[in-house]
């Protein structure tokens, strides 16, 4: 009675993609940051307008939304968010942090990123103020080079995870060839890209 107990904060994983499709690569990751680094939860935050990808074309934002509310919703510790679809205009992720920092006071974010990334992040928007947001995980992905080389130092932490070669490039060419992503993606979102026609026209 009487003491002082120290508040212990949260621990709040961010996985910041695309998600065109959200694939088995982008869950294993997650997963395997969370348990790595004792997180609480982790927040999978689809782009609004992916700007370094402008000269693709990217699904509907709600399209993608919902694979990745499908994908991740039989795990307790994952969770999704809309706020850089619902800001509107280019997405930049000191915005996602600040924006996060807001609504979650009590929590310290890990932004969760691979190696292909994590290589790009210097040309990121206001990249200077990154690295006071967030604590950055930088995850090994097949075909990428895992380094922090020239990234502030104590800023980013660099783990192996399973090694799943999967991207979502690769998924949208197979759908667009009538090949299989069962096992590839979740089987609930094998089915919305079916059921919404997504993919059929690229390549
Ligand atoms: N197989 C994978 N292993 C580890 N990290 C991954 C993997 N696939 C994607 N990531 C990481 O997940 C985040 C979001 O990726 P994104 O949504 O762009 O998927 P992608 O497969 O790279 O898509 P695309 O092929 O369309 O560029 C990025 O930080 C990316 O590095
Ligand atoms: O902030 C930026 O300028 C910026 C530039 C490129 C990518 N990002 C973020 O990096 C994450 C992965 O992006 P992407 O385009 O590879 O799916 C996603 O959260 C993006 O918002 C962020």
């Amino acid at each position: 009675m009487g003491e002082q107990t120290a508040s212990v904060k949260r621990r709040l994983g961010v996985m910041g993609g695309t998600f065109d499709p959200i694939h088995h690569g982008h869950l294993v990751a997650a997963s395997e940051v969370a348990a790595q680094f004792h997180l609480d939860e982790v927040v999978f935050v689809p782009t609004g307008q992916p700007w370094q990808k402008s000269h693709k074309t990217v699904s509907p934002a709600e399209d993608r939304y919902l694979m990745t509310v499908i994908a991740t919703a039989s795990n307790p510790q994952f969770s999704v968010s809309r706020i850089d679809i619902d800001r509107g205009g280019k997405t930049y992720t000191a915005d996602t942090l600040r924006d996060l920092r807001a609504e979650n006071a009590d929590a310290d974010l890990f932004f969760i990123t691979g190696a292909d990334a994590l290589s790009q992040i210097l040309t990121w928007h206001d990249a200077a103020d990154l690295f006071s947001l967030a604590h950055f995980i930088g995850v090994t992905r097949p075909g990428h080079i895992l380094t922090d080389a020239g990234l502030p130092e104590g800023g980013v932490s660099l783990i192996e995870v399973p090694a799943l070669a999967i991207s979502s490039t690769d998924c949208r060419a197979r759908v667009a060839q009538g090949d299989p992503v069962w096992y590839l993606v979740p089987d609930g979102v094998v089915r919305y890209i079916d059921k919404r026609e997504l993919y059929r026209d690229d390549g």
